[in-house]
């Protein structure tokens, strides 16, 4: 028996799982496959990690550890839907949810003083952020569009692209620093030997605190450390917020908070407390005894605000709100609640976020819900910019035509916790003006930096077997498709220097005949990039983990109009494959309309389309033969269901998710019934796709009928599986066939 692990996870794509996972279940009934889910779901890793403090019925395994076991093994082979990366107000969200569900967990201590605090702070840190994906991720990643999802795009282009204004009239750039960011101060090593890293601070004074211990490295390995020099931070806050107030334009701020969690909330933090610091510093003593921190946005100081008598609440609100008079305008996340960009640390995450500002002509939504263009802040120039030069080129050229536009897809180096992405437990707040110094076991001083108080010190690695296998999955990529692959590069970044050394060494080990390669920094190759994607032109971009993350976002909104279309394989090192769905995120917003009015807008072809290399990898390793009809039934199925456009709407009484998983299903079966390598299949499908056929208006409308009121499902973080289950398989007709499979 061969195993596909479906991961259970959050928000949209767990509701759309409750309407295809039963589908794949029956589909697969017989065949020598079984699907199987693991929850590791926010809800669920905290339920996990808080074992102790829960009765015997409510605990649940640690699934996200047995699967990141599972990874290192060649069987492993999963479906990997994306998760909430949460940040601390999402947590407390979860834990008051699940507290409410009668799990006796404690509140998680936002200011942690005592060492029981301490602990319980830590403990909880564990399922902050993006705590999920690095874990699984021990391989690189391979996101491309579909042959079939990229000539579907084109044959039917998203509407969502709204006009740049005429070249050179558009106000919008991206700002960033140019001195004390991470990109200015890095330094890196490549690693002789073993070794094992000592991190210390010492104070200006020669006292010496030992941040860090015990870091192992070993030869080969790419080691760097760099600082966000918070002065020079808030410095460019402030200058950039009051260009933006004398050219009348929005100001933006466009981080990573979910997954850099540790850099990044501070960064965000600085911008709060810059903005609004006439009100913050009048009431510093106040805000402070209640609690409030900028680092978790605007949106928690003000509901901190309930703390304090009524009368002194409205006279720190009222100076919040005189703010907004003296500083430019913000961007809004939404308009008709006055939230803004500065509100909540995740509302406005960089990889979703910037290609929106692309997509809609350099602008974003202002108070009275109008687009308006926008300054936009990426302040770290590592990933600034990439996006700098894509606003220059459409200010320069107009926007993008999804009919025309070429593709730029990624091979991503990501495995085994890869650069930034695995630097949270290396990201030190310096505490003191000083110096942060990398040690090794000879007492050696590796690298060290001069920080200043409140500096943001981080240190990354990449290993070599990682990076020689992203040399080579890039090799592979650029023969089977012919197109140049672009390996973004920066010779001014030292951690990039390092890395170019180690692709100019693996290059003549694989076999590049006739593959046009390049080495070019982020903003040439940009340049190179959109110059051929305007020309119809497809490109191969090899880039560093983050870089990754942004591009398989940036290029997808931009092509296809959301990266849930995204195929996105990871060929796991020891041999299995982790198969992600699309390249986004888990869109809470969908959650809120389905919520509201009965309506699923997630559109879940990533899903689809990772199902077929899944199967195809059993059909490979075990010479399961109906493992490879099951995927090339299931491909035909994905080029039916695009040709006849039966994708979800994203208005209610439409088309939606639970719509389009049935349509799937009945084209899935269809193929199956119309193969004829397996007789056993055909058999057994051929009754399925008749009445799934004959019955096909009746249950469209029957998923179109249920749609309209509020739905309930019994929670947010953990939806009530029985509740969620009838929500998501309404149609009584449709289900009585998938069912009696
Ligand atoms: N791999 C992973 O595990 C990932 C997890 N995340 C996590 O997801 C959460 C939300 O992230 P965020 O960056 O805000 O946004 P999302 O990527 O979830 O959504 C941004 C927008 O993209 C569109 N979109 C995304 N996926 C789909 C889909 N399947 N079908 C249709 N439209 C889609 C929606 O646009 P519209 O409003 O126009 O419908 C949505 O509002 C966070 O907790 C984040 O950490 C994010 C990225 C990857
Ligand atoms: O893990 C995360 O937080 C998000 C990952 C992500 O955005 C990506 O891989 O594209
Ligand atoms: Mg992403």
């Amino acid at each position: 028996m061969s195993k596909i692990i479906w991961s259970k996870i959050d928000e949209a794509p767990a509701l759309a799982t409750y309407a295809f996972l039963p589908v794949v279940q029956a589909f697969t009934k017989g065949t020598g496959i079984e699907v199987e889910t693991k929850d590791i779901s926010l809800a669920g890793r905290i339920i996990a990690n808080m074992a102790d403090y829960l009765t015997e019925d409510q605990r649940i395994a640690d699934f996200l550890a047995e699967l990141g076991e599972l990874v290192k093994k060649p069987e492993a082979n999963i479906i990997k839907l994306p998760n909430i990366s949460a940040s601390v107000p999402q947590l407390k969200a979860a834990i008051k949810e699940l507290q409410g569900k009668g799990y006796k967990l404690p509140d998680y201590p936002e200011e942690a003083t005592t060492a029981e605090e301490k602990e319980l702070q830590a403990r909880y840190a564990k399922c902050l952020g993006s705590a999920v994906n690095p874990v699984l991720r021990e391989g690189n990643s391979d996101r491309r569009a579909a042959a079939s999802v990229k000539a579907f795009a084109q044959k039917n282009p998203h509407r969502m692209m709204k006009p740049w204004p005429a070249p050179g009239q558009s106000q919008c750039r991206v700002a960033h620093m140019e001195e004390g960011d991470f990109y200015a101060t890095e330094k890196s090593v490549t690693m002789e030997k073993d070794d094992v890293i000592k991190f210390e601070f010492v104070d200006a004074a020669g006292q010496v605190t030992v941040l860090k211990e015990g870091l192992k490295l070993i030869a080969g390995e790419v080691f760097d450390s760099s600082v966000m020099r918070v002065a020079k931070l808030r410095e460019f806050y402030a200058a950039t917020a009051a260009e933006a107030k004398q050219k009348g334009v929005l100001l933006s701020l466009h981080l990573k908070a979910t997954m850099m969690k540790v850099s990044d909330p501070v960064m965000f933090g600085h911008a709060v407390s810059v903005y609004f610091k006439d009100a913050l510093e009048k009431h510093a003593a106040t805000l402070k005894e209640i609690g409030a921190n900028p680092n978790m946005g605007l949106g928690d100081i003000l509901n901190k605000l309930d703390k304090l008598p009524a009368d002194k609440k409205a006279e720190i609100e009222a100076d919040i709100n005189a703010c907004y008079e003296t500083q430019a305008k913000l961007a809004m996340v939404d308009s008709r609640k006055n939230i803004t960009n500065l509100h909540v640390p995740n509302d406005v995450i960089v990889d979703a976020s910037m290609p929106n500002v692309v997509r809609d002509g350099g602008k974003m939504w202002n108070k009275q819900d109008e687009l308006q263009d926008t300054i936009a802040m990426v302040p770290d120039r590592c990933y600034a910019l990439m996006y700098r030069e894509i606003v220059e080129d459409c200010n320069r050229n107009g926007q993008f035509d999804p009919a025309t536009m070429g593709s730029v897809s990624n091979v991503g180096l990501m495995a085994q916790k890869a650069e930034e992405y695995g630097s949270h437990d290396k990201t030190f707040i310096a505490a003191g003006k000083g110096v942060i110094r990398l040690v090794n076991s000879a007492g050696a001083v590796v690298m060290e930096q001069a920080v200043e108080q409140g500096d943001i010190f981080r240190a990354c690695q990449a290993k070599d077997i990682p990076i020689k296998d992203w040399v080579k999955l890039a090799v592979s990529r650029g023969k089977a498709s012919g197109q140049p692959v672009v390996f973004w590069l920066d010779e001014n970044r030292a951690h990039d220097a390092q890395i170019i050394k180690k692709v100019n060494k693996y290059l003549p080990e694989f076999d590049t005949a006739g593959v046009e390669i390049h080495i070019m920094d982020s903003v040439k190759a940009m340049r190179f990039s959109v110059e051929r994607i305007r020309r119809g032109e497809s490109t191969i971009s090899a880039t560093g983990n983050v870089l990754r993350d942004y591009l398989t976002d940036l290029f997808p909104i931009l092509e296809l109009g959301t990266s849930a279309r995204m195929l996105s394989i990871v060929p796991l090192l020891a041999g299995g494959g982790l198969f992600e769905t699309g390249a986004g995120g888990s869109a809470p917003k969908h959650v809120e309309q389905f919520l509201k009015e009965g309506h699923n807008r997630w559109d879940s072809l990533g899903e689809y389309c990772a199902l077929v290399p899944s199967f195809e990898m059993i059909a490979a390793n075990e010479g399961n033969q109906k493992a490879a009809v099951l995927a090339e039934t299931l491909d035909a199925a994905i080029g039916k269901y695009l040709e006849n456009q039966k994708l979800p709407s994203r208005k209610v009484k439409e088309i939606d998710n639970r719509g389009s998983s049935f349509w799937l299903s009945l084209y899935w079966a269809e193929a199956l019934a119309a193969q004829s390598k397996d007789a056993a299949l055909q058999a057994r499908f051929a009754p399925v796709a008749k009445a799934l056929s004959d019955n096909a208006a009746k249950i469209d409308q029957e998923l179109i009928d249920c749609q309209g009121s509020p739905v309930d499902i019994g929670g947010y973080y953990m939806p009530d599986d029985a509740k969620a289950a009838a929500a998501l398989r309404p149609s009584a007709t449709y289900n009585a066939i998938i069912d009696a499979l």
